[in-house]
């Protein structure tokens, strides 16, 4: 076994190569992340071989990485990586002074070589033959999904719906995983960066910008986001202006919220906002909710608002059930584990669970980009799809 600092082992890219490569090729379950605005890389491997799953209660949970499907599954479960190893790299601080604290490399090789080995570890989605399944759609399909739904609101059916697409990306021979990481890292210090790797079920990289539930010592947060718009000069956030329509798509996020916390009777909630947020280049509307769950006396407050908020009508629509029924029905996309949730649960004392979004399914040679757009009675379907794209390529763009 070489050492973590092997001499031959000099930098931060070539290191955690030879790691991912070493666990990926052993069969192993991968979490890699980066929380907003934090300077540390954080990796949690599963070595059982085994594909867990768990009821997501939080507050029961060991310290671990969870992963959930944008459809509720029938056994209301969702995938769990238990953390056999856990540990931390500051960005901020040469490698070689952290050996300590890191794994060792059991194998080293090259750039090249573990790029290569990654790739091919990554996990082929299973053969369907159900209509659409990972079909990339049509500027003219996705313009044709929008108008429908802008019937079905104009109709009373829906009030909000969020249909969303999948666009596909050949990666080029050279695609190397670790680049691709390192450069979400540096270009998106908002986002939650993060990898994951389930053998057998997906292998995802992303940056999202959505929390869906954050617990740390007695704080309860979430937010609802919602509006797009394209970021613009030097100081895009002072330069924003919203429609109607972006409001009005925004509030129905908040309301949703604002409803669940009704359902379980607490009153006691500190809501900020909206304010205008970057995310890439990107601009959106979020507001901020955060419980004190000691004052409230909701130790469960965590599990509980996780279960009633996903799938919020930030990727699904509003009523949700109708809502849901309709993307069923007409969009005819396998999202798979876009727009479900994922992040690491208990690790360090914290829980950080985010939508997942702005993010790709890796398979050997292809990324599957995801996008979806919130579509109110005032949408315009070409801007949609416009939106949609922008949205794809904020991961898009780096994956070379
Ligand atoms: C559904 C997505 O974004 C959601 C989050 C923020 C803004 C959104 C919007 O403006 O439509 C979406 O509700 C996506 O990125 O695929």
């Amino acid at each position: 076994m070489h050492k973590a600092l092997d001499l031959k082992i000099e930098s931060l890219e070539h290191y955690l190569g030879c790691l991912l490569s070493w666990h990926l090729k052993e069969g192993h379950h991968v979490a890699v992340w980066r929380l907003p605005k934090s300077n540390f890389l954080q990796v949690l491997i599963d070595k059982s071989g085994k594909t867990k799953r768990v009821d997501p209660i939080l507050e029961e949970l060991p310290s671990g990485f969870i992963v959930h499907p944008f459809e509720d599954q029938q056994d209301q479960k969702a995938f769990f990586l238990e953390a056999d190893s856990y540990f931390k790299i500051d960005l901020n601080i040469p490698l070689a002074e952290q050996a300590d604290q890191i794994d060792s490399i059991k194998e080293i090789k090259s750039l090249e070589e573990n790029a290569g080995i990654l790739r091919k570890s990554f996990v082929n989605p299973k053969e369907q033959h159900t209509l659409g399944y990972y079909k990339a759609c049509t500027k003219k399909d996705f313009v044709s999904l929008v108008q429908k739904g802008i019937e079905a609101i104009k109709s009373g059916q829906l009030n909000k719906i969020v249909p969303a697409r999948l666009k596909k990306k050949t990666l080029s021979e050279e695609f190397d995983l670790v680049q691709s990481i390192k450069s979400l890292v540096y270009t998106y210090p908002n986002a939650f960066i993060n990898f994951f790797h389930i053998p057998g079920v997906g292998t995802w990289l992303g940056a999202s910008p959505e929390i869906l539930i954050q617990t740390r010592g007695d704080a309860f947060y979430t937010m609802s986001l919602a509006g797009t718009q394209k970021a613009r000069g030097d100081n895009p956030l002072k330069n924003a202006a919203w429609t109607q329509k972006e409001i009005e798509e925004q509030a129905l996020v908040s309301r949703y919220i604002v409803d669940c916390f009704k359902k379980i009777r607490l009153r006691e909630y500190d809501e900020q906002g909206p304010k205008t947020v970057l995310a890439g280049n990107l601009l959106h509307l979020r507001s901020d909710f955060k419980v004190d769950m000691k004052a409230t006396n909701f130790p469960q407050l965590g599990s509980v608002m996780l279960k009633l908020l996903h799938p919020t009508s930030a990727v699904c629509g509003m009523p949700r059930n109708k809502a849901f029924e309709f993307l069923r029905e007409f969009e005819k996309l396998n999202r798979s584990l876009f727009a479900g949730y994922i992040g690491p649960a208990n690790v360090e004392g914290e829980t950080s669970i985010f939508v997942n979004l702005r993010t790709a399914m890796l398979t050997e040679k292809e990324a599957f980009l995801f996008a979806g757009a919130g579509v109110t009675e005032d949408s315009n379907p070409e801007k949609e799809w416009e939106e949609t794209e922008m949205k794809c390529e904020i991961i898009g763009k780096h994956l070379k």
